[in-house]
């Protein structure tokens, strides 16, 4: 007996699955791994978006509630993964599981313990997507880029960190509303260290190729009346002030993290500061992952740009590297 469905339509292939072209897995159903699934979708950049947690019901309960919206999105396979053999062939891995800070904790507080929950995550995802590219955005972010680097076994250019991805964001909202000037017509990076740690570029701020800068010598100095450095100040503590306020960020990072899926998916090569092993940039010699302009695309990071710094700006991230090093030489892989 036919059934409804085969009475309705002839099938040019039947019985073969289709395989997904562009299946991106986010472990981590939390505020972050949701507000990351939920800009991807909105994007419509990926053909399969599979989630995975260890809380079962909360993932089943994500995961339902994102299908009952499929009517408005144009992704059509929207999974929650029982198992990690049901993320394999992921061209995209992003991992958003681990603890948070609370009130006060800095990122680097949380280390060890995310160090554990990356050993569950990070072996059995490269085993089930060898091919793919890591994406990780649990904190502290640089450090984790590494341990999912050394816990893959992936070459450098697969696995890389949202890093400065969302402080250079804040940092062009923040110069944005200052001159009145949407934030995508306001450039400038923030380089380094996603954390307290982090340099803005300020020689590089420009818009429309108008050095800031050059119209204000001392911007980035205490003598400065404006008080642009507050500026970068500000970036430093928007985590904090939205942890305090909300309990945690979740908006801003998903929508990043967006941005560097559909770089990467779609091989725009465009450049965005993530975390990338610097080894041997900017006088660089401890294996660490740090946040430089780099150009996304299908081999993940595709390029690192050869940016000039100012000789404080070189400093502030040698600096950054040795706090870096200084942690990851006493973790426990
Ligand atoms: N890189 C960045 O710019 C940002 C990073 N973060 C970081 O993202 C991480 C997640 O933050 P939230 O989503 O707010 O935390 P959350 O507590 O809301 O969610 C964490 C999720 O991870 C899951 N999880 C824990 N262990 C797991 C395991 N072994 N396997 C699979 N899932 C597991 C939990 O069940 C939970 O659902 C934190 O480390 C936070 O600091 C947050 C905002 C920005
Ligand atoms: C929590 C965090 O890393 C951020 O929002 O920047």
């Amino acid at each position: 007996m036919a059934t409804v469905r085969e009475k309705l339509l002839h099938e040019a292939q039947p019985g073969k699955l289709a395989l997904a072209r562009a299946k991106v897995t986010v472990v981590g159903v939390g505020q972050v791994g949701m507000a990351c699934a939920f800009s991807i979708l909105q994007s419509g950049v990926a053909d399969d978006v599979t989630l995975i947690d260890v809380m079962k019901d909360k993932l089943q309960g994500e995961v339902l509630d994102l299908q009952h919206g499929s009517l408005f999105l144009k992704t059509p396979k929207i999974r929650a993964a029982k198992d990690y053999s049901e993320t394999a062939d992921s061209k995209l891995c992003i991992i958003t599981a681990g603890v948070r800070q609370r009130e006060g904790e800095s990122r680097l507080d949380l280390v060890q313990r995310n160090v554990e929950v990356f050993k569950q995550i990070v072996p059995p995802l490269a085993q089930y997507s060898p091919d793919a590219i890591l994406l990780v955005v649990s904190n502290p972010v640089d450090i984790l880029t590494y341990v999912a680097w050394k816990l893959s076994g992936f070459p450098q250019e697969r696995v890389l960190g949202s890093g400065t991805n969302l402080d250079s964001a804040r940092f062009r909202f923040l110069m944005g509303e200052r001159l009145g000037i949407h934030p995508s017509s306001v450039h400038g990076h923030i380089i380094g260290e996603h954390g307290d740690s982090s340099v803005a570029v300020w020689s590089g701020a420009n818009v429309a190729g108008v050095s800031l800068l050059a119209l204000n010598p001392e911007l980035e100095t205490k003598q400065d009346s404006e008080g642009w450095a507050k500026v970068h100040q500000d970036v430093v503590n928007s985590a904090y002030e939205v942890i305090r306020l909300k309990g945690y960020t979740s908006w801003a990072i998903g929508l990043s993290v967006s941005g560097l899926a559909q770089s990467i998916l779609k091989n725009l090569r465009s450049v965005h500061p993530v975390s990338t092993l610097v080894k041997g940039m900017h006088g660089i010699d401890q294996e660490v992952f740090l946040s430089v302009p780099s150009v996304l695309g299908w081999c993940g990071v595709c390029g690192v740009l050869n940016q000039p710094l100012k000789e404080m700006e070189t400093q502030q991230l040698l600096q950054s590297a040795k706090t870096l090093w200084d942690i990851q030489s006493n973790l426990a892989l």
